[in-house]
């Protein structure tokens, strides 16, 4: 087993920094889908080009580089031990290569491990089997979309759907509901895992193996089969589209299956991954844990099509009613409003990250700096130290809406006029960015690196105690680019989508599975 630990370091790497080759032909399914000159087929055209830099650059497809979550098959006798000591090496050594985000945080204090290891991370599952071989299979699925997994338990009653019983028509309730409260915070266009059954735990289990499955396989079951086609074909009707901007995509898969439950039990769950769909294997030789082979598709032989995004681009600029504006930090109260929802702004000069500690902090704080003017990027980066200093290694947004309780109190306190992030706020912002003229902009959430492209430089960092992600970086920035989706004037573009979406999801009241 001598090349055990490096053969799951590199399962750690591919899995990371290149997405599967079946992952990747549904998504160019979708940007064939979807009008290339809308704000959802330039969504997407971004993600096929963020897609092919990391791949490229050996760097994480995206900055959350979730719960490490491996499976892993061993024939009758091996040391699982000694593996399992193997895998919190390798998760170890990717993250101080800056292959995955130090995301391992103690719950109680807020520190972070620095490694990726502690209570409950890595996630381990062991397995024996009757073949020679071992099998280890690895899904980095990130927060954002973990934080809208759903379960449910019948029977319940439904926004816009009404009663869900104990049966196949409860259950397709339950998975278009689930996609529609995802909206786009879960980086729509997604995946989903369903698991009928079980109890809690092992039904929330079931859902993410469903995550294992091959995009292109079939449904032994064929209820199931039968449910899986019908929200492939339904889902798309309510009109999310790509990071929730409306569109003709909204979901890119869907693999359901099914356990024993209670019989006073009756729970469906729902496991909402991201387009950025990080899953592989590979198949070890028992003996030395050499790679024999890797079980999904490689990204590699799956190139995305990226001429495309010049197209998308120049078809947006082209559309008369579609501003792009340039803007340099810090920004003037006049300059934020004459923005409107639907404007691409380009930033240029200083930006600073702030996610979920520092809103927190600042709220009976004072800044370290002077943040009037100031830009705030919701953003969690993977950053590395060398002689010459900290780089920016992947850099996307994260889920604005837990800034949902601070933001527009912060923005008043401190003079901030713009803040940038993935899924939208809710009404108090909305209010704020009124009554203070300020302006919502949303960046393309997964698109690490991409947007690690626009930090020229590291200016500074505050508050490294709060942990590498949590940290306040100020990062000289250059020509990034973000949409208005919440302007100065009280409009909200996901206000409207989630408003429009809930209609849409009325038309699947009337039982279809009798
Ligand atoms: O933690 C992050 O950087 C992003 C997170 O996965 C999210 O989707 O909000
Ligand atoms: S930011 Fe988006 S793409 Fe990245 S892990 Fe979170 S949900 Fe997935």
């Amino acid at each position: 087993m001598q090349h055990f630990e490096q053969s799951v370091y590199n399962l750690i790497v591919e899995t990371s920094t290149n997405l599967p080759g079946d992952v990747r032909k549904v998504i160019q399914a979708a940007q064939e889908a979807e009008d290339r000159a809308t704000r959802a087929g330039l969504s997407l055209s971004t993600i096929a080009t963020n897609i092919e830099m990391a791949e490229s650059k050996v760097s994480p497809i995206c900055q959350d580089t979730g719960m490490p979550t491996f499976i892993v098959h061993t024939p009758v006798g091996a040391n699982q031990i000694i593996m399992k000591q193997q895998i919190r090496s390798a998760i170890a050594r990717a993250t101080k290569d800056g292959k995955l985000r130090t995301n391992s945080v103690d719950s109680l204090t807020g520190a972070n491990t620095g490694d990726n290891l502690g209570p409950g991370t890595p996630v381990i599952h062991f397995e024996q089997w009757e073949k020679d071989d071992v099998d280890i299979r690895l899904i980095l699925k990130g927060g954002g979309c973990e934080n809208k997994n759903i379960q449910y338990s019948l029977p319940t009653e439904l926004e816009g759907l009404g009663k869900a019983g104990r049966d196949l028509d409860g259950i397709r309730k339950c998975v278009m509901h689930a996609i529609y409260q995802a909206q786009g915070q879960g980086c729509s266009a997604g995946f989903i895992g369903v698991g009928i059954g079980g109890d809690r735990t092992t039904g929330y289990e079931l859902a993410k193996q469903q995550l294992f499955r091959h995009t292109e396989d079939t449904n032994p079951i064929a209820e199931l089969q039968q449910l899986e086609e019908y929200v492939m074909e339904n889902a798309n009707k309510l009109g999310i589209g790509t990071m929730g901007f409306g569109g003709a995509v909204t979901l890119l898969g869907c693999k359901a299956g099914v356990m024993n439950r209670l019989p006073a039990s009756f729970f469906v769950s729902v496991a909402y991954n991201c387009w950025a769909y990080r899953r592989q294997g590979v198949l070890l030789h028992a003996e030395s844990g050499e790679i024999k082979e890797w079980i999904y598709p490689s990204g590699s032989d799956t190139p995305m099509k990226l001429a495309a995004a010049d197209a998308a681009a120049d078809a947006v600029t082209e559309q008369a009613e579609r501003r792009e504006v340039v803007l340099n930090t810090p920004f003037s109260e006049e300059e934020v409003r004459s923005l409107k929802v639907g404007d691409i702004v380009i930033i240029n000069g200083e930006m600073h990250t702030g996610r979920d500690a520092l809103h927190h902090y600042l709220m009976d704080h004072d800044a370290p700096i002077d943040l009037n003017g100031a830009v705030i990027y919701h953003c969690g980066p993977v950053m590395l130290k060398d002689e010459e200093g900290w780089h920016v290694k992947a850099a996307g947004p994260t889920t604005s809406i837990r800034e949902e309780p601070y933001q527009g109190d912060i923005m008043k306190k401190f003079g901030i006029r713009a803040v940038i992030g993935k899924g939208g706020m809710g009404a108090k912002t909305l209010a704020a960015l009124q009554e203070h003229g300020g302006v919502y902009l949303n960046a393309i959430g997964g698109a690490a690196q991409y947007y690690a492209e626009c930090f020229k430089k590291v200016n500074g960092v505050d508050y490294m105690e709060f942990g590498i992600p949590e940290a306040m970086w100020h990062l000289q920035t250059e020509g990034f680019a973000a949409i208005v989706t919440m302007d100065s004037h009280g409009n909200s573009l996901h206000a409207e989508v989630e408003k429009d979406s809930l209609a849409k999801l009325t038309q699947f009241k009337e039982p279809v599975f009798k």
